[in-house]
């Protein structure tokens, strides 16, 4: 078994032009850009989707009945644990001592946009109901044991007997909560979460869900663009592709029937774990930086650099990608690879394995609507631009790649529908 030789890498990365060695010696200049590529696609995302309306099915939450458990929902996933937090009006507890917990818990959870290591409250998500606003944290999943921590102080954690919860997660950290906490986890499947808030938002919250323009003559390429439904029209059938830790494709028939028709296991952990084995970048958010100023040429093998130029005969031009790290076969080529190149490679290599997935799949089952979902989408314009085009491409413009304001937290925002609502309590 070859090994990778990631020291190898490090220890020759001195020289290269992109010289992120850790998060310390990231310079600042750079954490700006993170920062505004970050905020200008969130400031685009800012009027989507902020409320939720047209009330007639949905059936609002139970006001009387509220204590603190009803209050959040959790999905756990492989890298990811998103948390929901719904924040009521406080005159809605009766018990004083409730109340009291519950206007600390408020404090505590919005004196900050940032816990720990790496927990998040994506504000710019919050979306209003009409008694109260829901609110989108996540943290890192090898950091839950402290989230719960962070986010819930003792005497609250006391307060709470059972927290609802989807993902691999609240099986694997079952027993931790019942004896760490003497909390219960209520189960909810995954898929059966995920595709409850997505339905949800979908028909309720205007413009959930955007497209890119792929004329790039058009001025607004760059933006997202809401997508408007006429809703005397169903939103099904669809094809849902969740990019996490890994991939799963769900092709959905109507409300009550999906199927899982395929999978991937080259995913979101896929890109974060070899980044971390490749390079000296250890974030996320670093890493798709990093893509952007990479020359995935260094990496990869091109038709070019088999046939000398392009593959007339079959019209592969000399700049496409013959063999993705096939240039790291020969090992002199380590040497000219940057992290920022290997970061490229990788985010490329990914995403268009997850649109083949996708295309094939809406091929499959005659579908002319894809949706992506799950984190690794998370503000990454990059994958999700070339996804929109390679989708346009392969299906003559047959097929049309849509995107999600609340990318990773349907299950979460499913598990909270799911034990609040009383439309789901038969399900
Ligand atoms: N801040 C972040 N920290 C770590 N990974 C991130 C971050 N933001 C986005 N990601 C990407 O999102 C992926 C996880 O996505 P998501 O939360 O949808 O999946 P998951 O629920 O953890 O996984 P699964 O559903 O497969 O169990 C990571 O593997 C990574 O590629
Ligand atoms: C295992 C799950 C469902 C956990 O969310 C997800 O990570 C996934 O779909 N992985 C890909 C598995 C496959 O290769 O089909």
């Amino acid at each position: 078994m070859p090994t990778i030789n990631k020291a190898h890498i490090k220890r020759n990365s001195e020289d290269k032009s992109f010289k992120t060695t850790s998060n310390e010696h990231a310079s600042s200049s750079t954490n700006n850009e993170i920062l505004n590529e970050v905020i200008k696609h969130q400031y685009a995302l800012k009027s989507f989707a902020r409320t939720i309306e047209n009330y007639e099915d949905l059936i609002e939450l139970d006001t009387k009945q509220y204590n603190l458990d009803s209050l959040f929902a959790m999905d756990i996933g492989g890298s990811l644990c998103k948390i929901i937090f719904f924040e009521c009006k406080s005159e809605n507890f009766e018990n004083t001592e409730l109340k009291e917990l519950f206007k600390s818990l408020k404090n505590n959870i919005f004196s900050t946009e940032d816990y720990g290591f790496s927990g998040i409250r994506d504000r710019y998500k919050s979306i209003k109901t009409k008694t109260g606003c829901i609110h989108f944290i996540l943290f890192e999943t090898q950091r839950v044991k402290n989230a719960v921590e962070l986010l819930f102080q003792n005497d609250i954690i006391k307060n709470i007997k059972q927290i609802s919860c989807t993902g691999g997660g609240s099986y694997k950290f079952e027993e931790y909560f019942r004896e760490h906490y003497n909390i219960e986890i209520k189960k909810y499947d995954e898929f059966k979460s995920l595709l409850t808030g997505l339905n949800a938002l979908l028909k309720y919250s205007p413009n959930e869900s955007y497209h890119y323009n792929i004329d790039k003559t058009i001025n607004d390429f760059d933006k997202p663009i809401p997508d408007v439904y006429d809703n005397s029209k169903s939103i099904f059938p669809y094809l849902l592709v969740n990019v996490g830790s890994g991939v799963s494709v769900l092709h959905v028939k109507d409300e009550n029937n999906f199927e899982r028709v395929s999978g991937s296991g080259i995913g979101g952990a896929t890109f974060s774990g070899l980044v971390n084995a490749l390079t000296n970048i250890n974030s996320f958010d670093e890493a798709l930086q990093a893509s952007r100023k990479g020359n995935s040429a260094n990496v990869n093998m091109l038709v070019g650099d088999i046939y000398g130029g392009e593959y007339q005969s079959f019209n592969l031009p000399a700049n496409m990608v013959a063999s993705f790290f096939g240039k790291f076969s020969k090992n002199d080529s380590l040497d000219k690879a940057s992290d920022a190149d290997i970061c490229n490679a990788l985010l490329v290599m990914i995403t268009n394995n997850v649109g083949q997935v996708a295309y094939l799949n809406a091929m499959r089952y005659n579908l002319t609507k894809i949706y992506f979902s799950g984190n690794f989408l998370r503000s990454n314009v990059v994958a999700m631009k070339a996804l929109a085009n390679a989708i346009h491409f392969w299906s003559h413009g047959e097929i049309q790649a849509h995107f999600l304001k609340h990318e990773g937290y349907f299950g979460a925002l499913g598990t909270f529908f799911l034990n609040n609502l009383s439309q789901y309590n038969n399900i």
